[in-house]
Order: C-alpha cells, then sequence, then structure tokens
C-alpha cells in the first residue's frame, strides 16, 4: 500500500508520518518511509535551487517541475513493495499543486506510481507561514495560497481525505489514524 501525505509547508507532514509510522507498526504492520525531494544529488539540487530568490519565477518553476519528476523516478522501484506501507512525504501530486501547467505535469509525471491514498493535511495558509523559516522563495502567503487552491481542486482526482491540519497534533493524528484504519484493515473504534 502506497499512502501519501501532502499540504502546504509546515502542514505537519513530517511529525504526523512518524506518529502514523509508530502506530502502523504498533499495529504489526511493516512500514516504509520515503520523503520527495529524496536525499539523491537531484534532490539535494532541488533543496538548494528552492532557496533562489527566482524559484518562483516561469523559467525556475519549469526547471523545477522537470527535477522534481526526475528525483522522483529514483523511488519507483520501492514502491512495488505489496508486504510493507509505504508512506511518503509528498509525491507528484506536490507538482500538480506547486508548479504548472497541470497536463504537462501530467504528461511529465506519467511513469510516477498513483497513490493508493492521499492524505491531504490542509493548514491556513497564514499558520503555514508563521511555521516556516522563509528559507525557501515558496514559503510566502501570496504564493501558498494559490498551492493551497490546486490542492484542494486537484485532489479530487485521487483517492484522498482532508484532514483539518489546524488542529493539535493529537487531534490531527488522531483523525489521521481513522482515516487510514480502514485501508490497513485495523479496526477504528479504539482510536480516540
Ligand atoms: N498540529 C500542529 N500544531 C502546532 N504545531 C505543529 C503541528 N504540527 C506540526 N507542528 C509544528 O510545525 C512545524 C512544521 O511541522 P512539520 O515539519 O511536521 O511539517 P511539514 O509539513 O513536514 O513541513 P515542511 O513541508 O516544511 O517539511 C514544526 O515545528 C512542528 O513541530
Ligand atoms: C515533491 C515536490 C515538492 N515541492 C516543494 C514543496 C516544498 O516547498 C518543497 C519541499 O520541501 P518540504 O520539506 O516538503 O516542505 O518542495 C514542489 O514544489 N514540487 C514537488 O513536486
Amino acid at each position: 500500500m502506497y499512502i501519501v501525505f501532502e499540504g502546504i509547508d509546515g502542514a505537519g507532514k513530517s511529525s504526523q508520518i512518524q506518529l502514523l509510522k509508530e502506530w502502523l507498526e504498533e499495529n504489526g504492520l511493516e512500514v516504509e518511509l520515503l520523503v520527495e525531494p529524496t536525499d539523491s544529488k537531484v534532490g539535494k539540487l532541488i533543496r538548494e535551487l528552492l532557496t533562489y530568490d527566482n524559484a518562483t519565477t516561469e523559467d525556475m518553476q519549469k526547471t523545477l517541475g522537470l527535477l522534481f519528476a526526475a528525483d522522483r523516478m529514483l523511488i519507483m522501484d520501492k514502491l512495488n513493495d505489496e508486504n510493507k506501507i509505504i508512506i511518503s512525504d509528498r509525491s507528484f501530486i506536490s507538482s500538480l499543486a506547486y508548479q504548472e501547467p497541470k497536463d504537462w505535469i501530467n504528461e511529465i509525471n506519467k511513469y510516477a506510481k498513483k497513490p493508493d491514498l492521499v492524505l491531504l493535511l490542509d493548514l491556513d495558509v497564514a499558520t503555514s507561514v508563521k511555521r516556516c523559516d522563509g528559507e525557501d522563495s515558496f514559503e510566502n502567503e501570496e504564493f501558498l495560497n494559490k498551492v493551497k487552491e490546486n490542492y484542494l481542486d486537484v485532489i479530487k482526482e485521487f483517492n484522498y481525505e482532508i484532514i483539518d491540519a489546524n488542529n493539535g497534533i493529537n487531534k490531527v493524528s488522531s483523525d489521521i489514524k481513522k482515516a487510514v484504519a480502514s485501508y490497513v484493515g485495523i479496526c477504528s473504534s479504539q482510536i480516540p
């Protein structure tokens, strides 16, 4: 099973992925975590470009779109293990939300695996900006407002759950567990 966490910067993805992993393992399931961008050379180049002032310009966004697509091809083989639950911090759905145009993003990601379940952590943009350190050029209200809008549009094409990420960590975690339980064969009645 391939479960993907999506959301604007600072939505709480990495915190919640850790909590979900622990809970799934306590329930006897094997879990592997992935992160995009990866720690490959391509991923490291992406991380550097994201700090550039021109990261949101049209030309740089096209370059990033191609690099994100190339970087994710490097982890595709890890997604075929049916004995594990693969949880990924982002996927090509991030490219659909952050880069454009949509048709082109879909085309260059046509070999990217479609997730079995997408958890969209939906956070207010103002809170996101407060949580982020502003090191990356994407971490500004105007850009993230558009990304949030794109997410709510593109997510409908997938098997998805929207989680209110404005709540405290424990409430968000419990909402995520309830959303995931039926997919992984865990009874949800004991989740507080
Ligand atoms: N529900 C929450 N309430 C308050 N603070 C939170 C919550 N969830 C996460 N945080 C805090 O917000 C910050 C960002 O969280 P986290 O790194 O988990 O988000 P992320 O979506 O992985 O971020 P990024 O996209 O920037 O990698 C961290 O300091 C974390 O402790
Ligand atoms: C996979 C992917 C990511 N991005 C952006 C989204 C974030 O601003 C950064 C990744 O850093 P984070 O620690 O996960 O916040 O990259 C993107 O624009 N397009 C993508 O495909």
